[in-house]
């Protein structure tokens, strides 16, 4: 698919804090990439370069052939981290409103408004006044806004923070839609789960430095190492001197022994000594969450390692 934006080594400092250390990325046509890391890592500001609110101090953002300023920021959409809406105006003209700042034709837009509010569920609420929403629904508002003038690339910054369940369903399967039709979309979540369902490609990204970077399945295999999860009565130190075992994490009768990437778990299973005390046993690869928390954590996964350019 046809590269739509790329971020090519971007350096940003914030007086003596170099808060992004040489970030490249791509986004496609048609895919949901997910940057994602812990708080402070950077995903903000690079989301903020990428949208010209700042310029990066080195590197370069490029959509499609233009450069820096020269990017066409009316082709973008962007739900910002902060959320916010004018108060005492009316659902409709907030979107009229973020349409003609893209200059995107108001009798079109009026069309997606209306389908869009029905889609969200806040069919009806044309008219009502922004104030008079609840913060899930004003947050639904900005999203309709952030897409009203079908924009090639679409920024989404945390778009599922504050949203229940069944909201959130809503968003991920507008997202998707969005994704089917063409949309290249940039996203920013740390609802792991959320983010392994629907994201094609992931780039990780923590004290301003990449860790990851390659698609869903790449991840997957390269970091979602076997684990295997016991239950009954067994010493950490036993369990620990087993062979291609990482670490083991235990709490009451629990323990999970995280194994090693080239481990090959039926032969790993047979070996395991009679002694153990067995009352359940499974073994599952480690979720994108678990991948997540060790980064964050600088557990095994701490250096920067040097993913795959997919
Ligand atoms: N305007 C600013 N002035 C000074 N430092 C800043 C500014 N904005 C961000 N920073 C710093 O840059 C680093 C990256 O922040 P950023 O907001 O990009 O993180 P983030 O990954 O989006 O985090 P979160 O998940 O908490 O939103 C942090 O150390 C933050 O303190």
């Amino acid at each position: 698919m046809e590269k739509v934006l790329s971020v090519s080594n971007i350096e940003k400092w914030f007086k003596k804090t170099k808060v992004l250390k040489g970030i490249s990325f791509d986004v496609h046509q048609g895919e949901i990439m997910a940057i994602l890391g812990p708080n402070g890592a950077g995903k903000s500001t690079t989301i903020r370069n990428i949208m010209g609110i700042m310029y990066p101090d080195k590197g370069n953002v490029t959509f499609h052939n233009h450069n820096g300023s020269e990017i066409p920021r009316h082709k973008i959409g962007y739900l910002p981290e902060e959320r916010g809406l004018y108060k005492n105006v009316k659902v409709m003209d907030v979107l009229l409103y973020f349409a003609s700042l893209k200059d995107y034709p108001k009798d079109k837009a009026k069309k997606r408004a209306i389908d869009y509010l029905e889609k969200l569920g806040l069919k009806g609420k044309e008219y009502a006044s922004v104030e008079e929403l609840s913060k899930g629904m004003g947050q639904k508002v900005q999203f309709i806004g952030s897409i009203i003038h079908e924009p090639e690339l679409l920024i989404l910054d945390e778009p599922f923070s504050g949203l229940d369940p069944v909201s959130q369903e809503i968003f991920k399967n507008e997202i998707k839609q969005l994704a089917k039709n063409g949309t290249a979309i940039l996203l920013s979540s740390h609802q792991m789960n959320l983010v392994e369902e629907m994201c094609d490609r992931l780039f990780m990204i923590n004290r301003g430095q990449k860790v990851i970077y390659g698609s869903m399945d790449e991840v997957k295999t390269e970091y979602a190492n076997f684990k295997c999860t016991i239950r009954g009565k067994n010493d950490l130190s036993v369990l620990e001197k087993l062979p291609a075992v990482t670490r083991v994490e235990q709490s009451d009768d629990i323990s999970i022994i995280y194994l090693t990437q080239d481990v090959q778990v039926t032969n790993w299973l047979k070996q395991l000594p009679d002694s153990l005390d067995v009352q359940e046993l499974s073994v599952d690869r480690v979720s994108l969450h678990e991948i997540f928390v060790d980064i964050a954590t600088d557990k095994n996964l701490a250096e920067e390692v040097g993913g795959s350019n997919a």
